[in-house]
């Protein structure tokens, strides 16, 4: 956790425009006056300017971020906290965001739900910390289960204090010391010179001397509905550097670790490999856009069937958040209940920047790759052709969920002549920030089946684009 890329500097005080929907900071910021009013404790911490207006805290003050911290926790969410002087202080509405992500995720439904399921949601938080942050917000928002682990002396001191100080969540949540893992050796001192080659037979024998993550910390027949991590993403304090805007505290141990977030997540894909059917979602953030793509594609080497990306922006920081699935998607199925045509389009209005075509294209390539279907994307012509594969077609016809030739007759067809059904999906720019995207059923068989496709890829790419863009 730290300093990534420097957004536009807002006011501090303002919620950030980009802030999930359900966040409950999105609609207002903080009030720190009614706060003060409220919370003697938290008054010196705030500042009302002379002729009026806005009152502010000090973000560059260690204390002034772990009191409003504390406070928000109390007054929005009930929940006691603490964290002793330099640990590292997380900001509530951003680390809000990461769970409202992976509720998302949860109830895409491109999933289906691992078989041991249980009726509550049950999450890993790796390197949970002594704030224990993410199972505090995840448990009291959602009422979802935690293991956070970590392998610090203080951060599971702290992580348990946090948890116990909160007796209508202790039951949810359960702190787990890495270190005690059967594979494992102590957590090494952090190394503060980094890695001087960055080649991937470097980042490979850094990965081997993190203490264990996944493997040996997760318990034999134990099952999560998914795992996060705010992982070290520094190799050194030195790398981390100081970011003079913001005091959020973070000690060597919390900031960095060898080889830095890299490594770190390496090690969290490589030990996912061993839980394919453990966990549904394997989830975690990442500090940096070029180490994003770099752990996209070490996913999907593994052997991932799903790889999902999102950015957000918190502030003046951009960070990143990659999941991963080896459970295959659920196949694209489709009761055709909407009346079937051959063409179909919508509209995506939005920022500039947010709503390109390109990225527009890339995110529906990736919806149709998610369901299984082959895909053949132009970037030239900012089209992709679409084939559902034979079984999948077959299967509508079979379960009766679509008929061949649905729009031009009602006729059906022998199933055996219904093969390699495509569809072409193109974007156009229309005028700057608005897109149109068109769909065109190519050999007008399974009409309700492209229909249905089509309405699900709109409501994907407005849930994406246009909810980024408000
Ligand atoms: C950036 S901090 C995140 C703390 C908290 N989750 C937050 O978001 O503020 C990273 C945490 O990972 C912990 N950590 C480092 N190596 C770990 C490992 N192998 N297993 C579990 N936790 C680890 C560190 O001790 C530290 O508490």
């Amino acid at each position: 956790m730290g300093r990534g890329k420097k957004r536009r500097r807002e006011n501090d005080s303002e919620a950030p425009r980009t802030m999930h929907p359900r966040n409950r900071y999105a609609a207002a910021p903080p009030d720190f006056a009614a706060l003060a009013a409220l919370y003697p404790s938290f008054a010196p911490f705030v500042s009302v300017p002379a002729g009026g207006g806005r009152a502010s805290v000090d973000f560059t003050d260690f204390d002034a971020t772990r009191e409003l911290t504390r406070v928000l926790l109390l007054h929005d969410h009930g929940i006691s906290w603490w964290i002793p002087d330099g640990q590292l202080c997380p900001t509530v509405p951003n680390r809000s965001n990461y769970i409202h992500w992976i509720e998302d995720l949860l109830s895409s439904n491109l999933i289906p739900p691992i078989s041991s399921s249980s009726e509550r949601v049950r999450g890993f938080d790796i390197g949970t910390g002594a704030n224990c942050i993410y199972p505090l917000l995840g448990a009291s928002l959602l009422g979802w289960n935690f293991v956070g682990s970590d392998v610090t002396d203080v951060a599971l001191e702290w992580a348990k204090k946090n948890v116990e100080s909160n007796p209508h969540l202790a039951g949810l949540i359960e702190i787990r010391n890495a270190n005690e893992a059967p594979c494992c050796s102590k957590s090494e001192t952090v190394d503060e010179e980094p890695i001087r080659e960055n080649t991937s037979e470097a980042v490979d024998n850094v990965v081997r001397s993190i203490p264990p993550i996944l493997v040996g910390v997760v318990k034999d027949n134990e099952s999560f509905d998914f795992c996060m991590c705010n992982p070290p993403f520094f190799e050194s304090m030195g790398e981390a550097g100081l970011n003079p805007k913001t005091s959020c505290g973070g000690t060597a141990q919390e900031m960095a670790c060898p080889g830095g977030e890299q490594a770190f997540i390496t090690h969290i894909i490589e030990d996912s490999v061993s839980f394919k059917n453990s966990f549904r979602w394997f989830t975690s953030m990442v500090g940096r856009k070029t180490n994003l793509k770099l752990l996209a594609s070490k996913v999907r080497e593994v052997g991932a069937s799903v790889v999902k990306t999102t950015e957000f922006v918190q502030g003046q920081t951009a960070r990143w958040g990659l999941a991963w699935s080896f459970i295959a998607p659920r196949k694209m199925v489709i009761r055709a209940s909407i009346p079937g045509k051959v063409h179909h389009s919508f509209m995506l209005q939005g920022h500039r920047h947010i709503c390109g075509a390109f990225k527009v294209l890339k995110s529906a390539e990736t919806f149709f790759c998610a369901s299984n279907l082959s895909c053949k994307t132009d970037s030239v012509s900012f089209s992709i052709d679409v084939t559902i594969p034979d079984e999948q077609t077959q299967a509508a016809v079979l379960h009766g969920d679509d008929f061949p030739g649905a729009v031009e007759d009602n006729s059906t067809k022998p199933h055996s002549a219904i093969t390699g059904t495509s569809f072409r999906i193109s974007v156009f720019e229309q005028i700057p920030g608005t897109l149109l995207i068109r769909g065109s059923l190519l050999n007008k068989a399974l009409s309700g089946t492209f229909s249905s496709l089509f309405s699900q890829l709109e409501d994907t790419l407005k849930e994406e684009f246009c909810r980024k863009a408000r």
